[in-house]
């Protein structure tokens, strides 16, 4: 006779990064677990208060596992350099260079990105009929890179890649071009002329975020036809967004990638479909 093995219901789960204090993933987290009727812990590692950089990620790495850790959040400073420290990644992270979630699973560590996903999905749910326009991406750090794949995964015409590191932007075309072919991509530094041809504009620089104040674009290439999206999301309204709002523009605030990276997260670490709309609604209760 064979005996079932009972679904997991417990997981401790945490985010390794810098800087990290304000983080809402934790809430998210810990709240759509206990909802799902899972006990679920998730803790904040902040490498920055405990001393620790790059080169201690793969300690840090080998404690959490031996601590009993089921999986992490990876975020600034580490996403690249958690990858030579993975036993799998997956297509999406491999593409793009970047580890934002790692499951611990049967001894090994596998590596996964779901700040594609979830900038993708926020954008999804808000503009579905918009996912095949052209589109200007301002900003080619890590989050840029994150909004360029789903663009173009998710079937964008073309996106034109502008950042004030002109290396940068090429880097992230050139990166996007090979997954997606360099028709569907490139990097300009004509924001101008990219824009009079695109119908949709993304913020994926700093700018607009407390402390740093301002638009990312000048306000005159904020037309009324385009769409207009931001990644920032403290403030939730952002100059850009307000800008936008106001002049009639369909906008896609930052707040729904910060939620969805987490429901795709959510799902890996656990293996439970999260109620999105639950999430977002707390979400919604956390940053009002
Ligand atoms: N909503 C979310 O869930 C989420 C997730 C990750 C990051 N973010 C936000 O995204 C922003 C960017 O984060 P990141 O990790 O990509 O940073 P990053 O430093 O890796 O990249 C930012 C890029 O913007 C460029 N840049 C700055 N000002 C510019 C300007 N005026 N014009 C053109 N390019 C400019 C920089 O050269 C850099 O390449 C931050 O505000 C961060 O908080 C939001
Ligand atoms: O909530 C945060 O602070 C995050 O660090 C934001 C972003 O970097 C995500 O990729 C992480 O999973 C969580």
């Amino acid at each position: 006779m064979t005996t079932a093995v009972p679904a997991r219901t417990s997981f401790l789960l945490g985010l390794f990064g810098a800087g990290i204090a304000g983080s809402l993933t934790p809430a998210m987290q810990e709240r759509e677990g206990f909802a799902s009727g899972l006990n679920l812990t998730y803790r904040l590692v902040d490498a920055e208060r405990l001393g620790y950089g790059a080169d201690d990620l793969a300690e840090m790495l080998d404690w959490a596992r031996r601590f009993g850790f089921d999986g992490l959040n990876i975020t600034h400073p580490f996403k690249q350099v958690v990858i030579p420290l993975l036993d799998e990644l997956s297509d999406d992270a491999y593409d793009l260079g970047a580890v934002n979630t790692v499951v611990f699973r049967d001894g090994r560590a596998l590596g996964r990105n779901t700040d594609w996903s979830g900038w993708g999905r926020a954008f999804r749910r808000r503009l579905p009929d918009a996912v095949a326009d052209r589109a200007v991406l301002v900003g080619a750090g890590g989050a840029g890179s994150a909004v360029g794949y789903a663009l173009l995964e998710q079937g964008a015409e073309h996106v034109s890649i502008v950042d004030v590191d002109t290396e940068k932007a090429q880097a992230c075309a050139t990166r996007l071009a090979k997954r997606f072919g360099d028709d569907r991509v490139r990097a300009t530094t004509d924001l101008a002329g990219e824009l009079a041809t695109a119908q949709g504009l993304v913020n994926a620089t700093p700018t607009g975020m407390t402390g740093h104040p301002g638009l990312p674009v000048p306000a005159d290439l904020v037309r009324e036809d385009l769409w207009v999206s931001d990644v920032v999301y403290f403030p939730l309204e952002t100059e850009l967004i307000h800008l936008a709002r106001s002049r009639g523009c369909r906008v896609v605030p930052g707040g729904g990638m910060a939620v969805f990276q987490a429901v795709g997260a959510f799902e890996y670490f656990t293996g439970v479909t999260p109620d999105a709309d639950r999430m977002v609604r707390h979400f919604e209760e956390l940053t009002s």
